[in-house]
């Protein structure tokens, strides 16, 4: 997600600095013209404001407090704006300790896969310093197509994981009226075509039914990712009593198909894991 939001604000004339884990993914960033630095520290000290887009809560916080990360670079006058999908108590430690170096800080998650990220397509949901989002609205703009200012930090995130959380189990019911459809002697194919002239009709659906039906997913959102969203809209609902018994049930068959070997295909693959659940009740 990172490499295309990046690309987008080069072709916008944005004069950007990088850094990777790996760096040889920062390779195609750096044939464009972008810079790269060792460090996330050095990349904040060197720049106006640093984006973070990092896999789960434990690597945003790592890149962001860690040694050599980006606080460390980071002073009054700059901006820290972390696009990673993560709790709100993450997000708030983080928060935390980028504003203690004097520099302002925007929890900006996105709503949006690979291709919306290629196309500057993103929603942003964003929440934090309002000065901060405002300076880097023309930013935001030029990497997605809304943005929503939510007030405190954590609100940013809390949305983003009620997002997910309501994505993740409108996949695992697809998949699973995919399933039945055949085993009642049904043409899938043609569910996908009903099903896109409905009410109940989303993108998802008709972008992602075709290759599911091929038990193929190529990988826009990986399923580990998705998982990891579930897994924390989960706590969130715990910390209010509320209960989400649905999605804690998608939950465990994201689970079963990260066991199954399937964490770094799309999200779709959970289909995999019914149709494992199918094979083992009929023996
Ligand atoms: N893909 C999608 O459709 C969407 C994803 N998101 C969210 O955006 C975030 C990124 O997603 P995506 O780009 O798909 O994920 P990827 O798994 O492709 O990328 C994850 C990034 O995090 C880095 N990373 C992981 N662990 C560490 C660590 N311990 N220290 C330093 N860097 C680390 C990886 O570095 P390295 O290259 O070295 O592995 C990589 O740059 C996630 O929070 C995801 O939930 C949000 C909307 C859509
Ligand atoms: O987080 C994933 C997405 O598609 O949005």
């Amino acid at each position: 997600m990172g490499a295309p939001m990046a690309s987008n604000l080069m072709k916008a004339g944005c004069d950007i600095t990088v850094w990777n884990r790996t760096k040889s993914k920062c390779d195609p960033l750096l044939s464009l013209g972008a810079k790269f630095e060792s460090s996330p520290a050095r990349v904040a000290s060197s720049c106006d404001v640093t984006f973070a887009m990092l896999a789960d809560p434990e690597s945003a916080f790592e890149v962001a407090c860690g040694a050599n990360g980006a606080a460390e670079g980071m002073a009054a006058g700059k901006g820290y704006v972390d696009v990673s999908t993560v709790d709100d108590a993450t997000s708030k430690l983080i928060g935390k300790r980028i504003t203690s170096t004097g520099a302002s800080f925007l929890e900006a998650p996105v709503s949006g896969s690979k291709k919306p990220a290629e196309d500057g397509l993103l929603i942003f949901l964003t929440a934090g310093d309002e000065s901060l989002y405002k300076r880097v609205a023309p930013l935001l703009d030029v990497m997605g197509k809304s943005r929503f200012y939510l007030g405190d930090v954590g609100n940013g995130a809390a949305m983003k994981l009620v997002v997910n959380m309501v994505m993740g189990s409108m996949m695992v019911s697809f998949a699973e009226g995919l399933l039945l459809s055949e085993k009642v002697g049904l043409d899938p194919n043609t569910v996908v075509e009903v099903i896109s002239q409905g009410a109940i009709n989303a993108p998802m659906f008709s972008l992602k039914g075709p290759s599911m039906v091929k038990a193929a997913y190529p990988t826009a959102f990986p399923l580990k990712h998705q998982q990891k969203d579930l897994r924390l809209a989960l706590a969130l609902a715990e910390s209010v009593s509320q209960p989400i018994p649905t999605a804690a049930a998608a939950n465990e068959l994201y689970k079963v198909a990260k066991s199954l070997g399937l964490a770094d295909q799309d999200f779709s693959a959970v289909i995999e894991a019914l149709k494992a659940e199918m094979q083992s009740s009929q023996h």
